[in-house]
């Protein structure tokens, strides 16, 4: 393996049905990199994510994880890995602690171990109180924190976030950033996907940007900037996405909204 290299995407293509999704993504990444991974709906960014986890087969091109190509090794990569889904299946029944307690097992954790680092993580979260309640009594928020803390239990050395913020209030976004920051400074690898340009802007030393499958940028923030003469991420956005109608598609959709309101 390449030094410092925790993932290689060679060539990666992925169709469902007759659409195609991904064509032909070529990417390295290395051990302290944080990817912000953006692009517009439906760019195909989750697919990434979903094929590189093995959750998704019938890709062509090559996967390599640690220096593996995980369509032939076997699955003990993914203990090294964290995953916060943007759409995720919780268990409502388990109580916090059952339910952290039962993920850290499946990342290869002992029992107790994973219970009691469960707890001091929910401890920090100011979430003690609900250790021991339900996840179907919690807020978005309070799931979301659930979250965050079972992709890390297990110290995991690459990190998958799809929109990891969602939910969470101003406080705990500062927390959470912190949190990220931390980690890759300790060598942790973090692929982060978003719609959240300002966060994305400011947390990733590389941003990937993603259009129709193809990577359409990549580079630094000031990289990217000094491309598109651009001041901010979101205008960067707007730029090589080829998007500048927001103001005539607020009009259009607001009037269709408005107009013939036959309740008068
Ligand atoms: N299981 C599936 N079956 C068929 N098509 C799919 C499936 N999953 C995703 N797609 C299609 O693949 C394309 C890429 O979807 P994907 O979820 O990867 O996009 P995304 O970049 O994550 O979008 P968003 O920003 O909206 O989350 C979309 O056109 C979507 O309809």
């Amino acid at each position: 393996m390449n030094e410092g290299k925790v993932l290689s995407l060679k060539d990666l293509t992925m169709r469902y049905s007759n659409k195609s999704v991904l064509n032909g993504i070529n990417l390295d990444v290395f051990k302290g990199q944080i990817i912000g991974y953006i692009g517009p709906n439906g760019a195909g960014k989750s697919t990434t994510l979903k094929i590189m986890l093995g959750l998704v087969q019938g890709y062509q091109g090559t996967v390599e994880i640690f220096g593996q190509d995980i369509a032939t090794t076997d699955h003990s990569y993914k203990r090294k890995i964290g995953y916060v889904p943007e759409n995720a299946e919780i268990y409502d029944n388990l109580t916090a602690s059952e339910y952290l307690t039962f993920s850290g097992e499946l990342y290869g954790m002992d029992r107790s171990q994973a219970e009691e680092k469960a707890e001091l993580l929910m401890e920090q979260f100011e979430m003690k109180d609900v250790l021991h309640k339900r996840i179907a009594s919690f807020s978005k928020g309070m799931r979301q924190k659930v979250l965050i803390i079972s992709s890390l239990l297990h110290n995991p050395d690459l990190i998958f976030l799809d929109e990891p913020l969602n939910g969470l209030d101003a406080n705990s976004v500062m927390v959470i950033k912190d949190i990220l920051e931390q980690l890759v400074a300790q060598g942790k690898t973090i692929f982060y996907s978003s719609h959240i340009m300002d966060v994305v802007e400011k947390i990733s030393n590389r941003i990937v940007l993603l259009i129709d499958g193809e990577i359409a940028a990549d580079g630094t923030f000031e990289e990217l900037q000094q491309q598109s003469k651009q001041g901010s991420l979101e205008g960067i956005f707007n730029q090589l996405t080829g998007f500048d109608e927001h103001k005539h598609t607020a009009k259009q959709f607001v009037s269709i909204v408005t107009e013939g309101d036959s309740r008068e």
